[in-house]
């Protein structure tokens, strides 16, 4: 889909200007955010291919030029430009599903400043929504400990696409699968699904609905069991099923808890199913869950639960639902010139990073346990001992001695000359690489409250280029 207009008036108004003033630049542009959301201490990526899309789909049709027209805002020249709009710069980006932190470029978005300022609304659009449901989905799998999330949410998103997308992301987030149709039919997600109450209210009683059930889809044999009551129906009822469906030859699945107490219940269902003989069928739970009721069911009260069901929460990241990742001029090339860009805010902590620029992860030498990142300017050499500063200027250990490391490069070149020359892996191959990320980083980085703060650092040579723009620019 054509998502140009999805934008802001004043990207077009700028360019329309651009295209006046600075016809000749070129602009060099971050995307990055400063703050994780839920006090986390990074943030996963996620959203890469649908950018990609966007910018390789991005134009602008009959339809959307009579309306711009009709502003009586732009030249007939800019008009035209967006007629016969293509993209002919570069884009370097972090692989999806890449634990990231404040301040790192996650997307670089170089060529002709008219093209590249048009991007700005839709890749930050795309970027964070996604960035932020993984996130939120990576610290709901992290509470689980490796009990499956299935994500739940397309009722409670924020509209159709945010429900698909956010899937998308759930899913490299680490969620084993969703109950969202088109999320798993376009991205080849895992598909699951139990039933509703309307299901059991509909028959005279809460056992037919479930015989029905069990005849319907004999493997998939998932009872929600609090319709009514969990303790003197729904459980007896379901195990008088699953006797029918074992003397069958079909292997019961479980039951689904969506109200009440779910630590209670669940312990009184187990010990009821224990107890008839069916151990093996799992016990799932759901309503309203996020990562801190379920680190709470799990390890504070011992709750017997064997797969959730996570809705709301998740798909609207609600404790904290918004991932403030911005898309700052770092530097203008003109006449092959590269001239650095600061923007300086009055608050220290916002001042932005100059420059076009390379982003390392480093590990401890001969592992693969991660250890800092490192952000230089892209023409550095970085050396094997070298002093580096915080990445936050508000941070009192300022000056740091590096060495005994082995390094990565981060981000990888997605457009070249307006050609794409990457391929977007799928999702669970994202997920995948997503999971073998987390696993480097240290313990203490990854938990859900106080996380340890990752060290990002800058190279002397960046800090120094920071401060003397910092001092010397003409206002
Ligand atoms: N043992 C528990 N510890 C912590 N939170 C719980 C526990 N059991 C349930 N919850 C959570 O408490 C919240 C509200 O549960 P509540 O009992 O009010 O809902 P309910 O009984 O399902 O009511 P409704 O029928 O209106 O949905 C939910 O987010 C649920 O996940
Ligand atoms: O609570 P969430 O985390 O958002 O998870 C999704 C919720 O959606 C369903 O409830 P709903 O009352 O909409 O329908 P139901 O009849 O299937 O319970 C389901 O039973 C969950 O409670
Ligand atoms: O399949 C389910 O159990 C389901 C799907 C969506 C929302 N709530 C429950």
């Amino acid at each position: 889909m054509n998502l140009s207009m999805v934008t802001d008036l004043y990207e077009l108004s700028m360019a329309n200007g651009y295209q006046q003033a600075l016809e000749k630049e070129d602009g060099v542009f971050d995307v990055f955010f400063r703050h994780v959301p839920d006090d986390g201490s990074f943030v996963i990526t996620a959203g890469l291919a649908q950018a990609i899309q966007a910018v390789s789909d991005f134009h602008f049709d009959e339809k959307d030029l009579a309306y711009l027209k009709n502003l009586d805002l732009f030249t007939d020249n800019f008009l035209n430009f967006l007629k016969k709009f293509k993209f002919s710069g570069n884009i370097s980006a972090i692989p999806e599903g890449t634990p990231v932190f404040p301040r790192e470029p996650l997307l670089t978005i170089s060529g002709p400043l008219i093209e590249t300022q048009l991007f700005e609304t839709i890749l930050l659009n795309i970027v964070n929504h996604q960035s932020l449901i993984a996130t939120k989905a990576r610290r709901i799998c992290y509470a689980a400990q490796g009990m499956p999330i299935m994500e739940f949410g397309a009722r409670r998103a924020q509209g159709p696409s945010a429900a698909t997308l956010g899937a998308r992301a759930a899913i490299i987030g680490g969620c084993a699968s969703t109950s969202n149709l088109l999320a798993a039919e376009k991205f080849g997600l895992t598909v699951a699904g139990t039933m509703a109450h309307s299901w059991i209210e509909a028959f005279p009683n809460e056992l037919s609905a479930f015989e029905k059930w069990a005849e319907l889809y004999p493997d998939n044999s998932s009872l929600l069991v609090d319709t009514y009551d969990v303790v003197s129906s729904g459980v007896p009822n379901a195990i008088k099923v699953f006797q029918k469906l074992e003397e069958k030859g079909h292997k019961p699945i479980g039951i689904r808890i969506d109200s009440g107490d779910i630590a209670h219940l669940s312990k009184l269902a187990r010990k009821m199913l224990d107890d008839a003989g069916f151990s093996e069928a799992k016990i799932t739970a759901s309503n309203a869950l996020d990562e801190t009721t379920i680190q709470s069911l799990l390890f504070s009260q011992g709750a017997p639960i064997d797969n959730f069901g996570v809705g709301e929460e998740l798909i609207t990241s609600a404790s904290d639902p918004v991932l403030s990742g911005v898309y700052k001029l770092v530097a203008i090339k003109k006449e092959g010139k590269i001239i650095p860009k600061i923007k300086i805010s009055d608050s220290r902590e916002k001042v932005t990073l100059p420059g076009i620029k390379q982003l390392y992860r480093l590990y401890k030498k001969g592992t693969r346990q991660a250890f800092a990142d490192v952000i230089a300017l892209k023409e550095e050499r970085l050396s094997k001992r070298m002093l580096v500063k915080s990445a936050d200027p508000l941070d009192t250990k300022q000056n740091i001695n590096l060495m005994d490391f082995d390094l990565e490069t981060l981000q990888t070149n997605i457009f070249e000359k307006g050609k794409i020359v990457y391929s977007s892996p799928t999702v669970q191959q994202i997920k995948k690489v997503s999971q073998q990320s987390l696993s480097e980083l240290p313990e203490e980085t990854k938990r859900l409250k106080n996380p340890n703060k990752y060290p990002v650092y800058i190279t002397e040579k960046l800090a120094k280029l920071q401060d003397e723009l910092l001092n010397d620019q003409e206002y």
